[in-house]
């Protein structure tokens, strides 16, 4: 998979470099690119954005010069745009799977007031595929961050960042549908709390109903929606499983 960030700020994409994402490049399982969309402008203040029209505060980020860098970026094939926005539709564990299968995937970050409308609009119409994503319902100061828990997501879902793909079906929002059950490690006593017995019997279907049943109670307590969720052939997948 290739993935293209383009921000003002090429710099807040760094941490790309480091951990799981990081070697993932390294090894080749993914060619990510970060952008500086100045790189694009033609004037000599490299100027990005104006202001509103219609009025308003602030400033908004000019189409123009957005389509240089998405028309470049996109020339090699089908690529999927992502617009990280608070306006945008809620970024989920779901999303994050749909998007692992995509071959090119750009990421536009907007500062200021927020990126043309126009931009999304033409490269639907282009035939694009485009997302505007929201991480949460909250306000950041651009598309940066977003982007990183985006990436993030998407590039761990790839076959070999993982070291264990099979960590990926018991995680939190992974295939059970679940929250994750809680998990303990060396010492067994510490600040006087105890690991729980069973974790320590090595009966292992007793450990695989334990750890459904903290699952479920925890999905129950914290995110009923998820519970609400699973359909009758899920949760009786989950009697058959543990
Ligand atoms: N909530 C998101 S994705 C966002 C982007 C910019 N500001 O907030």
């Amino acid at each position: 998979m290739r993935i293209d960030i383009v921000s003002i700020f090429p710099e807040y994409l760094a941490a790309l470099d480091l951990s799981l994402v990081g070697k993932a490049r390294v090894a080749g399982l993914l060619d990510l690119r970060v952008h500086d969309l100045r790189d694009w402008t033609t004037d000599r203040h490299r100027t990005v954005d104006d202001t509103p029209f219609g009025g308003g505060a602030g400033m908004v980020m000019r189409p123009d010069v957005w389509g240089q860098a998405i028309d470049e970026l996109t020339a090699t094939g089908p690529a999927h745009l992502v617009v990280p926005t608070p306006s945008g539709a809620t970024f989920t564990q779901r999303t994050a799977e749909a998007l692992a299968t995509e071959d090119q995937l750009v990421f536009a970050c907007g500062r200021y007031e927020g990126i043309d409308a126009r931009v999304a609009e033409h490269y639907r119409a282009a035939g694009h595929r485009v997302s505007e994503l929201s991480i949460g319902d909250y306000v950041l100061n651009g598309g940066e961050v977003a982007s990183l828990v985006m990436v993030e997501a998407v590039a761990r879902l790839l076959p070999g960042v993982i070291g264990n793909p099979e960590s990926l079906v018991e995680e939190s929002h992974g295939a059970a549908g679940l929250l994750e059950y809680p998990v303990y490690t060396k010492p067994p006593v510490w600040s006087d709390l105890e690991v729980p017995d069973v974790l320590l019997s090595g009966h292992h279907a007793k450990i695989r109903r334990w750890r459904r049943d903290r699952a479920l109670e925890k999905t129950s307590a914290r995110r009923p929606d998820l519970i609400a969720a699973l359909d009758a052939s899920t949760l009786d997948k989950h009697d058959r499983a543990f």
